[in-house]
């Protein structure tokens, strides 16, 4: 009897021992592989590293919308350059002017791409954003004229049309007596530009129109970065799933990247027969390049990169700058009569006259010091190199905290207030170079920052014009902020409306 139970148990028990020894095993591995050996990399660096949770690194630090604050607390805590993790990857962060015009410029080679966190699938592996040495520099070079100043001015009648479309939305609520939120109407003005120019669309109806400017910001309507993240590079699972989960976002793409593909397969089929076609940022990618052009899956590649990296980022820009001038209705003064002498009506709207209005300039260089909505960059270390005494190993993402830096007391003092004279002439002289980044730094830096800035010139101008912006009961004050893709309002930019004629 006693012989059977042992027959029975004994080797249970070894085999339930043994199960649960090869679980602590394989969790202990685990965690030494993704939790102690990255941390020991930072560590050893003599740098101060933020506390760490096993296999989640820093990433809910202050919260999950909140990582432009921890930024700023980091600082406060461990300085200009500490080091984190995200979940398993080992972080350097850099948010010293010094080692960053450094990285950014003086050794740029050794710090040329971005850190990949995946690998992106057809067509997305294609863009700027993504490819990397020889293949990123092929692309740029290709890309950079079509951002040109004579390129931008050719395409001045469309963004136009757009900004004439945004005052008729603001108009409609001033007549009803509603405030409006400035960071989702202008991000309809935002997407109707990208669309416009970069995927050559002319909306042929209201219904398409509608149809197309949905489809794109399904995009981003989602807030939830991770998923954003998996319907942008579009992983094979991904494309599999979430349409069986009742889910639009791969349905988007396809409709997005097709409009696109027809309008290329019209636009090349009108060169060959000599005739004349819209001057669009579309075109100037179908044209741009000498021996070497962009295959139409490149262009396709980078209508959608830029609809994902211009979009947001200048209707966050243009939503902060309204919020800003209501708050500061002593800003918002002088910008008008700025306007009101240089740049008076709607005739006098020109690109050289946008880009000479200096107030304007500084109040969205201010703008885009307290919110940049790209609110941090990252690189990766192609070599180990030694850089103000720091050893920075190979592999390993340096990240650039943006908000920080634009936060940080040392280098603007009185960081969370709006003074847009920070960047008079006479100041900006005085500036540290790389503690200001709204556009990224050195060769890497936005290829889209002269659209953007052009964009948001001319909204501001269009929408002070016609407007007082002033503070309603539905402003929130001080603004909420949300860092996820990108940094932008937690619950929009409300402002009111007095129409000034
Ligand atoms: C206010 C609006 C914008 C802001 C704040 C912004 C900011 C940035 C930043 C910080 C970077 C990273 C730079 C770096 O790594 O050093 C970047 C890259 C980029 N941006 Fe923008 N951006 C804006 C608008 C646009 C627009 C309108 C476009 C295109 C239509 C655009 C296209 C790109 C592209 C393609 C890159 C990648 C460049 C490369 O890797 O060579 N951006 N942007």
């Amino acid at each position: 009897m006693i012989k059977i139970f042992d027959f029975l148990w004994l080797p249970q028990l070894s085999i339930q021992s043994f199960l649960f020894a090869s679980f602590l095993g394989l969790i202990t591995i685990t965690l030494y592989r993704n939790f102690i050996v990255p941390y020991r990399k930072l560590s050893k660096l003599g740098i101060n590293v933020s506390p760490p949770m096993p296999l989640l690194g820093n990433m809910l630090d202050y919260g999950s919308t909140n990582r432009h604050i921890a930024q700023v607390k980091r600082q406060e805590l461990y300085g200009n350059v500490c080091g984190t993790l995200f979940f398993h990857i080992p972080n350097l962060w850099v948010g010293d002017p010094e080692m960053l015009k450094i990285i950014t410029v003086k050794e740029f080679s050794n710090f040329a791409n971005r850190f990949s966190l995946t690998k992106p699938r057809p067509p997305f592996d294609k863009t700027v954003v993504q490819l990397k040495d020889q293949d990123w520099k092929r692309v740029r070079t290709i890309l950079i004229p079509t951002f040109s100043t004579s390129k931008l001015k050719g395409i001045m009648p469309l963004i136009t049309d757009a900004g004439d479309n945004l005052i008729k939305t603001m108009s409609k609520a001033e007549e009803e007596g509603r405030a409006i939120d400035m960071w989702r109407t202008c991000g309809v003005y935002t997407m109707k530009v990208i669309l416009a120019t970069v995927f050559g669309i002319d909306f042929e109806s209201k219904e398409q129109e509608k149809k197309l400017t949905e489809s794109a910001a399904r995009l981003f309507r989602n807030t939830n970065g991770v998923i954003q993240f998996f319907s942008i590079f579009l992983t094979p699972l991904f494309r599999m799933v979430e349409p069986l989960l009742g889910g639009n976002l791969v349905k988007s793409t396809i409709y997005l990247a097709k409009t696109a593909e027809n309008v290329l397969r019209e636009r090349r089929r009108n060169l060959k027969n000599g005739i004349p076609c819209r001057r669009d940022i579309l075109q100037q990618m179908i044209e741009a390049g000498d021996g070497d052009k962009l295959t139409d899956e490149e262009i396709i590649a980078q209508a959608f990169i830029f609809l994902i990296a211009g979009y947001d980022t200048t209707a966050n820009t243009l939503g902060f700058a309204s919020y800003s001038l209501a708050t500061n209705p002593d800003v918002q003064k002088k910008l008008r009569d700025e306007i009101d002498s240089l740049c008076p009506d709607a005739n006098s709207i020109d690109y050289d006259t946008l880009f000479s209005l200096p107030y304007l300039d500084m109040v969205i260089s201010e703008t885009l010091r307290m919110y940049p909505p790209a609110y941090f960059v990252n690189r990766e270390a192609k070599e180990d190199i030694t850089i103000n005494g720091l050893l920075v190993p190979k592999d390993i993402m340096v990240s650039f905290p943006i908000y920080g830096i634009h936060h940080n007391p040392e280098l603007w003092p009185k960081p969370n207030e709006f003074i847009p004279e920070r960047f008079s002439p006479e100041e900006k002289a005085k500036q540290i170079p790389c503690s200001y980044l709204p556009f990224g730094g050195g060769p890497r830096n936005c290829v889209g920052m002269r659209l953007a800035l052009l964009e948001a010139k001319l909204a501001l101008v269009k929408i002070i014009q016609n407007f007082e912006l002033k503070t309603v009961a539905e402003t929130e004050i001080p603004l909420k902020l949300r860092s996820g893709t990108t940094l932008s309002p937690f619950n929009g930019a409300y402002v009111g409306l007095t129409r000034r004629y």
